[in-house]
């Protein structure tokens, strides 16, 4: 199916989404260059794409499989973990509306995020978005295990690049470790399935245009591409899947804590391909409680107050899914 009109968009230049190779994030000097490089990026489109990153593509594969084997079940397994509103389980089509959208997404989604267990401390005392997860372990007991595999590795590499974010703001690269010694990092596997006639009516995307609520978004997408972003100039441009990589941006979260000097860039997915398409989103976000305070990088913008990570989150769940609306 051919892009519809109210979504033109047009194939990306290279220098607006660059490609970092982060394969020397370890050495002083590897972290020095990338840092450069990865805040050029965050500064300007707030998007960038990561190479050479060491996540072994079976641990990749081993993911989506695992993604499109609990998608394919049939809803009635899939609603035994169904979501609730600490934002554990599956979520199906019709149930996020973007604030600012015409329609609802058409995107279905599973959501899980650090694995706790009910005597954990913080789940006790109910801090926000800290809870257990919903595994789907009767219907799709290998979901848990692949998912959680290739989560640990992504939030060791997603600690680097906050290293790097930390030196080019000037502070030092250990500055975020306590807020990500036990992250949120909320995961996602998110389910587009080919765009319909009714989608294209209703003018429908997959996922409408928005900016991520938290601090710093670790996508692989599958082959199939739909990812557009706005760019500085205000069109739409392909983020388009290229082998190897990643997707990085900046979410609402990292600029507010950086005084807006890193940009929460919008995007969109528009599934036009005529096949299904996945996605694995990391939403790497510091520990409930962190104080998301301004003035740990400078002169305060008096439009960014202190909040903690947890309610800031949570205040933008609350505004984007029908589980939390009371009809
Ligand atoms: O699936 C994608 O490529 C992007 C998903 C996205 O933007 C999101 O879930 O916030
Ligand atoms: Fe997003």
């Amino acid at each position: 199916m051919a892009q519809p009109d109210y979504a033109a968009s047009r194939t990306v230049d290279f220098d607006e989404i660059p490609v970092v190779d982060v394969s020397e994030l370890d050495t002083a000097v590897g972290r020095a260059r990338i840092s450069a490089d990865i805040m050029a990026a965050a500064q300007t489109s707030g998007f960038f794409y990561i190479s050479g990153h060491g996540i072994h593509q079976g641990l990749i594969d081993r993911a989506f499989a695992a993604s499109r084997d609990f998608f394919a079940l049939p809803a009635d397994d899939k609603a035994t973990v169904q979501v609730n509103t600490d934002q554990r389980g599956w979520m199906g089509q019709g149930m996020t509306h973007l604030e600012g959208a015409k329609t609802h997404d058409a995107k279905e989604v599973f959501f899980w995020g650090w694995d706790v267990d009910a005597d954990n401390k913080d789940v006790k005392a109910g801090v926000p978005m800290v809870a257990v997860n919903q595994w789907p372990d009767a219907v799709a007991p290998d979901l848990k295990p692949q998912l959680m595999a290739y989560y640990l590795s992504v939030v060791d590499m997603g600690r680097k690049i906050m290293g790097a974010l930390a030196t080019g703001l000037g502070r030092e690269a250990t500055f975020f470790d306590k807020a990500y010694a036990a992250p949120l990092a909320r995961g996602q596997l998110v389910y587009y399935p080919a765009m319909t006639e009714d989608d294209r009516m209703a003018q429908r995307f997959g996922a409408a245009a928005h900016s991520d609520f938290g601090a710093l978004t670790i996508l692989k997408q599958d082959d199939v591409g739909g990812l557009q972003v706005q760019n500085l100039a205000g069109e739409w441009i392909d983020a388009p899947p290229l082998p190897g990589t990643f997707v990085c941006n900046i979410g609402d979260l990292l600029e507010r804590w950086s005084n807006g000097r890193l940009v929460s860039t919008k995007h969109r997915v528009l599934n036009s391909s005529g096949r299904s398409r996945y996605s694995v989103p990391i939403f790497f976000d510091p520990a409930s409680q962190t104080p998301i305070d301004p003035a740990d990088f400078g002169a305060v913008d008096p439009n960014y107050t202190v909040v903690t990570a947890g309610e800031h989150i949570a205040g933008r769940n609350g505004r984007n899914f029908k589980q939390y609306q009371k009809d």
